[in-house]
């Protein structure tokens, strides 16, 4: 049986095209943001996020990262304005790392990795659901924001703090009245681009904002982060970490800077 993608030597980035063709595709993501190479648009308007605790569900393992899961049946926690045009709403949020503080994010700049990178993920609402617009070129929008060890963050240890009952793939957990905006730099200046999910099935549908301030982390909860599995109850345990794809070829995008 084919090996599930993952990111172990026998079946991480680089055999994903084995599985998934378009890993060699024209809009592929991560990549690595060259501040130099980004051209200010002065028409990028500023980002409009308006989330709703109350849509917060729960936590999950899925094996790759763990994700929190949001109602979407209303328009009530979105995205909208910045380079995008209509309304999108919040999926989920993950998160990327690494075995240790000196990698783990998918994007870079100017080739600096972060030992974490944050994925606030939407989908446009001229689809009917996520599903259906995850397949589409203008169907996602993921907000990324870096992760750079500092002070310990007192919103992301409201998530951690939920880690033991997600420890091993497909544990989940309810998660209620959290706001992902409290997880948001101050500064909403972003560098935006046409790209892909990163993860299997790398389907050609993101609209990436990756956000130029990083928030903090501790070196503690960086730990927390690596305590996570991937493997399921009753398996060899097999730390969850260095779950990040690396930057991909530009292949000639634009990327654009809302700020000078
Ligand atoms: N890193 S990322 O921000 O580029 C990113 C964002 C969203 C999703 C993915 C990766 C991957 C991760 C696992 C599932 C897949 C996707 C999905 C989920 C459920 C589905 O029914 C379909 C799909 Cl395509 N969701
Ligand atoms: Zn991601």
């Amino acid at each position: 049986m084919a090996h599930a993608w993952g990111y172990a030597a026998n079946n991480g980035p680089d055999k994903w095209v084995s599985n998934f063709p378009i890993a060699d595709g024209p809009r592929q993501s991560p990549i690595d943001i060259l501040p130099g190479g980004a051209s200010y648009d002065s028409g990028l308007k500023p980002l409009s996020l308006k989330y709703d605790p109350s849509n917060c569900l729960e936590i999950l393992n899925n094996g790759h990262s763990f994700q929190v899961t949001f109602a979407d049946d209303s328009d009530s926690s979105t995205l909208k304005e910045g380079p995008i045009s209509g309304v999108y709403r919040l999926k989920q949020f993950h998160f990327h790392w690494g075995a240790s503080n000196d990698k783990g994010s998918e994007h870079t700049v100017a080739g600096t990795k972060y030992p974490a990178e944050l994925h606030l993920v939407h989908w446009n609402t001229k689809y009917p659901s996520f599903g259906e617009a995850a397949s589409k070129p203008d169907g996602l929008a993921v907000v990324g924001v870096f992760l750079k060890i500092g002070d310990a963050n007192a919103s992301l240890q409201k998530v951690l703090d939920a880690f033991n009952d997600i420890r091993a793939k497909g544990k989940q957990t309810s998660f209620a009245d959290f706001d992902p905006s409290t997880l948001l730099p101050g500064c909403l200046d972003y560098w935006t681009y046409d790209g892909s999910l990163t993860t299997p099935p790398l389907l050609e549908s993101v609209t990436w904002i990756v956000c130029k301030e990083p928030i903090s982390v501790s070196c503690e909860q960086m730990a927390k982060f690596r305590s996570l599995l991937f493997s399921a109850e009753g398996e060899p345990e097999c730390c969850m970490v260095d779950n990040y794809r690396p930057p991909q070829p530009l292949k000639g995008r634009p990327v654009r800077a809302s700020f000078q």
